[in-house]
């Protein structure tokens, strides 16, 4: 029997398959090959004596290590203008990331109930990331605004929701549901409760699809990155990057570089190639530590 594993206690993994859900234990083997069954993982499963056995884990299309889920498809980054400011750089980082790690992404601005969409600098964000290439969706969740055509999004994938502190993914997650999924209040509160005792995330089932229940990418750490990797991971950057005059060009010195070229033309966006440019430095800097 095929399946997915949803949930995982202590060496125990519920897997979903069809309308089943199986409780199983993983073979002995898998240890030997330090390989451990993930949330997320497709698996073979057989039952033995009314109890089921992982036999074999699929090759991963990615894992994630915060939260610790494999196989994940899609991220919704979840951001807001105002009631957290926006901080561009962190919205660019959280990009980053679910690049790095193949996800589709949607990039959610939420409470556009406290913000006037039409303002300047609010319609130019919105602008210069549809350009670069990132759908776009606004919402209200307090009032549910936008909730419908996130949950067409969710059919048939593995999504992931990240983004900063306080913007609205518990309220967002719980709105799709219809019921606590995630603790929605504010910060101070949730601390009590132990933000940092470690958490064991599920997937929850919807439309052929699932949601991780925990946020993605607590921490920022790009390190894993390398120089040679990041320009894949700028959507933007795609057309370009075979028509430099050096084919490993890094759009960084070096001349004859078409990104240089088509930010100069205002085809790229400034902020998002000088965000590229700080990145590329950091790594750089970091490297030589
Ligand atoms: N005005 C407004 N407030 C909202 C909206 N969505 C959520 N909020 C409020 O924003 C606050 C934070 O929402 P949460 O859902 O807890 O945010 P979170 O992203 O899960 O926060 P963390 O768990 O800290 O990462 C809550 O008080 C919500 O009621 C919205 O669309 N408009
Ligand atoms: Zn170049």
């Amino acid at each position: 029997m095929k399946g997915i594993i949803v949930k995982g206690v202590g060496g125990l993994y519920y897997v979903k398959s069809g309308n089943e859900l199986i409780k199983c234990k993983a073979r002995g083997k898998f240890r030997f090959n330090e390989l451990t069954p993930m949330v997320g993982d497709i698996v073979e499963v057989s039952i033995n004596k009314g109890e089921g056995v992982i036999e074999n884990i699929n090759q991963r299309s990615n894992e994630l290590v915060r939260p610790f889920v494999a196989n994940v498809t899609q991220a919704f980054v979840v951001v807001t203008f105002k009631n957290p400011d926006l901080n561009l750089n962190l919205l660019n980082s959280f990009l980053l990331l679910c690049q790095s790690k193949g996800l589709k992404i949607l990039v959610c601005f939420n409470k556009i109930d406290l913000v006037n969409l039409e303002e300047e600098k609010i319609s130019n964000i919105i602008k210069t990331l549809k350009e670069a290439g990132y759908q776009v969706a606004l919402l209200n969740a307090k009032e549910g605004e936008g909730i419908e055509f996130l949950k067409e999004k969710l059919k048939d994938e593995v999504t992931v929701f990240c983004g900063p502190s306080g913007v609205g993914k518990s309220t967002i997650l719980n709105k799709i549901f219809g019921r606590e999924v995630m603790q929605t209040g504010d910060i101070s509160q949730k601390s009590k409760r132990g933000k940092h005792t470690t958490r064991h995330s599920e997937l929850i089932e919807i439309d052929g699809g699932f949601v991780v229940d925990t946020p993605g990418f607590s921490s920022l750490d790009i390190s894993f990155i390398t120089k040679e990797e990041l320009k894949y991971c700028f959507p933007e950057f795609e057309k370009y990057n075979c028509e430099c005059k050096f084919s490993n060009c890094l759009h960084y010195k070096e001349p004859g570089c078409k990104v240089k070229e088509a930010v100069e033309q205002g085809e790229i966006s400034k902020e998002r190639y000088e965000f590229y440019i700080k990145t590329i430095e950091e790594i750089t800097h970091q490297r030589r530590n």
